[in-house]
């Protein structure tokens, strides 16, 4: 299981702050598991990996097998929830250059993600790495609606009707959206594409564990069976009030006592690159559930020790607003060891014969007492290693926590109006019909005399 380590914290935060939310958590912990919590239609992640397991999931398992047999790439076509989780799991599992190694040694497609911003450039260079492969295509978008996927699915399918023609490319074609309702579902109705469901109770940012996630990962070999047995596990584990037995719930209440004394910035910080897209989907899961009502910890993030030589700077002496989770792999993948050469004067023989991964560790322990040195208060948590059964728990422990927190800071954890706003602007701006009256308003203000 995830271990919450303090010892880096205590100098900030003592056990009376931490204890004093048990009463409140005993009665969120109530609430979350009876619904009676601000956005309580999206709840259904709480029980999630045990009822996928109970379940079954054999359709998204013959349709990934066929991907994985018959595809040379698989584009996910997806922003926010609907990418984030498949793209940090992949990442997790995946070596680097998982893309660039040979098909036997992948034993599946290479995998792409497109429809994640509206990028020409980008959208330009996938199709020129995508021409002459069997490519397949997976839209994933919970409202059907969303306009950055939306764009990037009409460019490939146009270009893949191309390739291969009509029938052909609906039949490489798979979406993931809702049951009844979007833009997208009357699409695959009507054109008759094959199509998994978001279940109505599950929002993006907490949707991983759906076939959101699920297919693509099963699509590139990713044990998604063992990922879920991990979800399960904390699911167990975590399913109780009680803070001293729950370090999700120790998470939350920590973070939210840091929040209390000023520390509005969380920076979550990682020794494995792997790791990078698992931070920005915990961006997405903190920053959408909790910033609103003008409230909320601001989630940033790191990759050490590379951002140690760009940010670790601010981070040591600059404004002390923050705090760092750090995130570590208590049993990295990969031995590598120093070689030895004694006849080299780069001052580096006093490492020879030492692992990488120990190097690395030491970096971390290092920059966790300076940082806390430099009133930085810094949380650790442990995972035993980069498995797919750990990356399960991990999912599950930071969903748990982020709606734990969210109750502590009294927002509703599971929706996100604000996101609208940009929305409405460049629809208007773009023209949708039925945005005559905002892009009016819009025109008339950009054309005031700029003031000063
Ligand atoms: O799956 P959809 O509906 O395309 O949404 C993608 C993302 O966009 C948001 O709705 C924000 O607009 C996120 O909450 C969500 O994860």
């Amino acid at each position: 299981m995830v271990q919450l380590d303090l010892r880096f914290a205590n100098k900030f935060v003592s056990l009376h702050e931490v204890d004093q939310f048990q009463p409140v958590i005993e009665d969120a912990h109530r609430r979350l598991h009876s619904g009676q919590v601000p956005g309580a239609d999206y709840l259904g992640w709480l029980h999630l990996p045990s009822e996928v397991i109970k379940s079954g999931y054999d359709d998204l398992t013959s349709a990934a097998r066929e991907i994985r047999e018959s595809a040379d790439a698989l584009v996910v076509i997806g922003i926010g929830g609907s990418y984030l989780g498949a793209r940090a799991a992949f990442e997790w599992m995946k070596p680097e250059y998982y893309n660039q190694l040979p098909r036997e040694v992948r034993g599946g497609p290479e995998l792409y993600f497109a429809g994640n911003h509206l990028s020409a450039a980008a959208q330009k260079d996938l199709l020129r790495v995508l021409e002459g492969k069997r490519v397949y295509l997976n839209v994933i978008s919970k409202s059907g609606t969303t306009t950055e996927p939306a764009v990037a699915f009409r460019i490939l399918r146009s270009w893949l009707q191309q390739q291969v023609g009509p029938d052909e490319a609906k039949r490489r074609i798979y979406i993931t959206t809702d049951a009844h309702k979007g833009a997208l579902k009357e699409l695959s109705d009507t054109e008759g594409y094959r199509t998994f469901v978001v279940p109505d109770d599950v929002g993006g940012r907490y949707s991983v564990l759906t076939p959101v996630g699920l297919l693509p990962l099963a699509s590139v070999g990713v044990d998604i069976a063992a990922m879920l047995e991990g979800a399960a596990n904390a699911e167990e584990k975590l399913n109780t009030p009680e803070l001293s037995d729950n370090p999700a719930y120790q998470y939350a209440a920590v973070r939210n006592a840091l929040y209390r004394k000023g520390k509005n910035t969380e920076i979550f910080a990682y020794y494995e690159p792997s790791l990078k897209m698992v931070a920005e989907w915990w961006k997405q899961l903190f920053g959408e559930s909790e910033g609103k009502d003008h409230k909320g910890i601001y989630p940033a993030s790191v990759g050490y020790t590379t951002d140690l030589h760009s940010m670790g700077q601010f981070v040591q002496e600059g404004y002390r607003n923050l705090f760092e989770t750090v995130v570590r792999i208590e049993n990295p993948v990969s031995e590598l060891t120093l070689p030895s050469t004694p006849d080299v004067q780069d001052g580096l023989e006093y490492l020879a014969g030492k692992p990488l991964a120990f190097i690395n560790d030491q970096a971390r322990l290092a920059t966790q007492i300076a940082h806390v040195d430099g009133e930085v208060p810094n949380l650790l948590l442990n995972v035993n290693d980069q498995s797919a059964r750990s990356l399960g728990e991990l999912f599950y422990f930071f969903e748990l926590a982020c709606a734990m927190s969210g109750q502590l800071q009294g927002v509703n954890a599971f929706n996100q109006p604000g996101v609208e706003a940009y929305k409405i602007n460049m629809f208007a701006l773009l023209g949708k019909p039925g945005y005559e009256q905002q892009r009016r308003d819009l025109i008339g203000q950009l054309e005031q005399p700029a003031k000063g």
